[in-house]
């Protein structure tokens, strides 16, 4: 398997006459994690989409591995590209093994059954995410951060080249934050994500774009990206980055009142 290379070139995307997003470019190199940060509405959820081919760009295009990801045919983009969308409508009537097997669908034949392959597959898919305890349970009945964790054990046994995650960490506690973050960045895959949390997003990700009203106002490694200035103008807010003694990353902290900046 080898990562895939993603490029977004000049995207906008519209609902109506609204833009969502305008004019947005966005590379990330094969086996890179890529954070999407940006305030609330920002559009990060709807350029996401525009990749895994739920949002077709108004102008622009998405590529994957050089070609037009909107004309692959659907079977090889779902070989190719996994995502784990924010509050998905999914209430499977189905064990939590089941839908992680779904993963699986885009690699078979119709109705070919499960190989050992597939459930080594799973098996370890369950593991990223310390489910395995999980596996006979019924899918409807785990609470937010289990399911969550379920659908990224499922886009894992995907196995993408290139996945794409909408808030993984959502409901996750922190020490799953952690670890899903840190299973992701493992993938021999390209990952894209949109993350909320600034010190996650500066520690795991190799690159960062900034998305404020539609836009990118800032993208490069985290340490250039995140700094007081930005945070003032993009989030409203005031904050010092500091470099963690212990990880080298840049740490984000921040405090009541109005940014002076
Ligand atoms: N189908 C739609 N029709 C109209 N407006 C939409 C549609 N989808 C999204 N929007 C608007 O586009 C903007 C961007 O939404 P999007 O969900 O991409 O933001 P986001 O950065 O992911 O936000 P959040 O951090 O809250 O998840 C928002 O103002 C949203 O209300």
């Amino acid at each position: 398997m080898t990562a895939t290379e993603l490029t977004i070139a000049g995207v906008t995307l519209t609902a109506g006459a609204r833009h969502l997003v305008r004019d947005v470019s966005l590379t990330a190199r094969p086996g890179e994690t890529i954070g999407l940060v940006g305030p609330n509405g920002s559009g990060k959820s709807s350029l996401l989409r525009t990749v895994y081919r739920v949002l077709r760009p108004a102008a622009g295009q998405v590529r994957v591995d050089g070609g037009d990801a909107w004309s692959l045919p659907v079977r090889r983009l779902a070989r190719t590209v996994a995502a784990v969308v924010q509050d998905p409508a999914a209430d499977f009537d189905l064990a939590v093994r089941e839908v992680v097997a779904m993963g699986r669908t885009p690699h078979k034949r119709l109705l070919a059954g499960d190989t050992p392959e597939d459930a080594e597959i799973i098996d370890s898919a369950l593991l990223a995410v310390d489910a395995v305890h999980l596996a006979d349970h019924p899918f409807d009945r785990l609470s937010g951060g289990e399911r969550q964790r379920v659908l990224i054990a499922r886009a894992l046994a995907q196995r993408p080249t290139l996945l794409v995650l909408d808030e993984p960490t959502n409901h996750l506690d922190i020490r799953h934050q952690l670890s899903v973050l840190d299973a992701l960045r493992r993938l021999p895959a390209t990952v894209l994500l949109a993350l909320h949390d600034l010190n996650l997003a500066a520690y795991y990700c190799d690159r960062l774009y900034v998305l404020h009203d539609g836009e990118i106002t800032a993208s490069g490694p985290p340490a250039e990206v995140l700094t007081p200035r930005l945070l003032a103008e993009v989030y409203g807010v005031a904050a010092d980055v500091t470099v963690h003694p212990r990880t080298g990353a840049p740490q984000v902290t921040f405090f009541p009142g109005e940014p002076r900046i």
